[in-house]
């Protein structure tokens, strides 16, 4: 499967995710600054592409940092807390940069020979999180085929490659367990209707789009055998972060009683938060939300409230399936529910 990033000949190059669907175009990023623009515009995001991009770009810091064979290691620091701060909720990012300054004392070509381990590892890891996914789901779901609801975008493009939960309805659908995808558009950027629309459709997998409002009505209205969404990070108690839309879905799958399963690979996990109520969440600009297809279609100073993600407590998630199975969240069920 085709890789959504890569290190080609000292340098970055990453789909333009902000071009999609009308246009398949690749960045190539020679510099920090470069992969923070991409990373916060989102030309390359999901929390997984996000991580290697950031361990990418520490690579980049190192090279343009050492001379004479000597690696200036406070300015790649320096360099590597900015990538880290490049956006705060999906806890790869800083995951990743961890992993590869870590390396530093072993000069640029170590840090970029752990950058690009990772990406290698990511692809291995989540169609391993996919496949364990998928087998969950026909545990859980029978063997009938499913009607199962998505939401933003978990596939390849968020990922190295194939995906998380995407990666497990592509598996499921490969298996010919799938009738129908629904997906909602994912409001205000679009990664449902520009991504997982075109993702879906490359793959040839049956599927109808949503508006994200939509979503809990066709879960009460029986439309919907099992949910599967990705995460951004994965507390301690199992509360997951994500997409903002997702908790609303989580409500709506419990009262309907349809699963609800996350799929993410473990560098999704942050045990080191307690619960979902220590994730920073993402606030973005108001003119996402005031502006569309960029036509302003709110009155001059309307107010907004944009997080980009929001939290699931763990008693509303079925599953939270990892590359090595299901995730065991710690603590017990009071302190899961609190
Ligand atoms: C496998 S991608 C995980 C996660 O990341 C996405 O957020 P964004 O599009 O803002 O980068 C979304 O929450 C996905 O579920």
């Amino acid at each position: 499967m085709t890789r959504s990033i890569a290190w080609q000949d000292g340098a970055i190059e990453a789909v333009d995710q902000c071009a999609l669907p009308h246009e398949y175009r690749t960045l190539r990023l020679s510099t920090v600054d470069e992969v923070i623009d991409a990373i916060q515009r989102l030309a390359i995001r999901g929390a997984p592409a996000i991580g290697v991009a950031g361990a990418l770009a520490v690579a980049l810091s190192a090279r343009a940092h050492t001379r004479d064979g000597v690696c200036d290691e406070i300015a790649v620091r320096t360099e590597a807390r900015r990538i880290a701060d490049a956006r705060p909720t999906a806890v790869n990012l800083s995951w990743a940069v961890r992993r590869v300054v870590d390396k530093l004392g072993g000069g640029a070509d170590a840090v970029l020979a752990e950058a690009v381990a990772i990406l290698v590892e990511d692809e291995e890891r989540n169609r391993a999180a996919a496949g364990e996914a998928a087998k969950l789901v026909r545990r859980l779901c029978g063997p009938e085929p499913l009607r199962l609801l998505t939401h933003c975008n978990t596939g390849r493009l968020a990922t190295v490659a194939w995906g998380t939960a995407l990666g497990a309805i592509r598996l499921l659908a490969g298996e010919g367990h799938v009738t129908e995808v629904l997906f909602g558009e994912t409001r205000p950027l679009l990664q449902g209707a520009r991504l997982t629309a075109w993702e879906l459709a490359e793959a040839g997998i049956p599927h109808r789009m949503l508006v994200d409002s939509a979503g809990p009505a066709a879960l009460a209205a029986g439309m919907v055998d099992c949910v599967l969404v990705g995460a951004d990070r994965v507390c301690a108690n199992g509360d997951v972060a994500n997409k903002i839309g997702t908790y609303s879905l989580a409500l709506a799958a419990a009262r309907a009683g349809v699963p609800f399963v996350v799929v993410a690979p473990e560098s999704t996990l942050d045990t080191t938060l307690r619960s979902g109520a220590d994730i920073v969440i993402e606030e973005r600009a108001p003119a996402e939300v005031t502006a569309f297809g960029g036509v302003e279609v709110a009155p001059p100073g309307t107010g907004v409230f944009n997080p980009a993600f929001d939290v699931t407590p763990a008693e509303l998630v079925t599953a939270v399936v990892t590359e090595s199975g299901v995730f065991r969240p710690t603590g017990t069920a009071e302190e899961r529910a609190s």
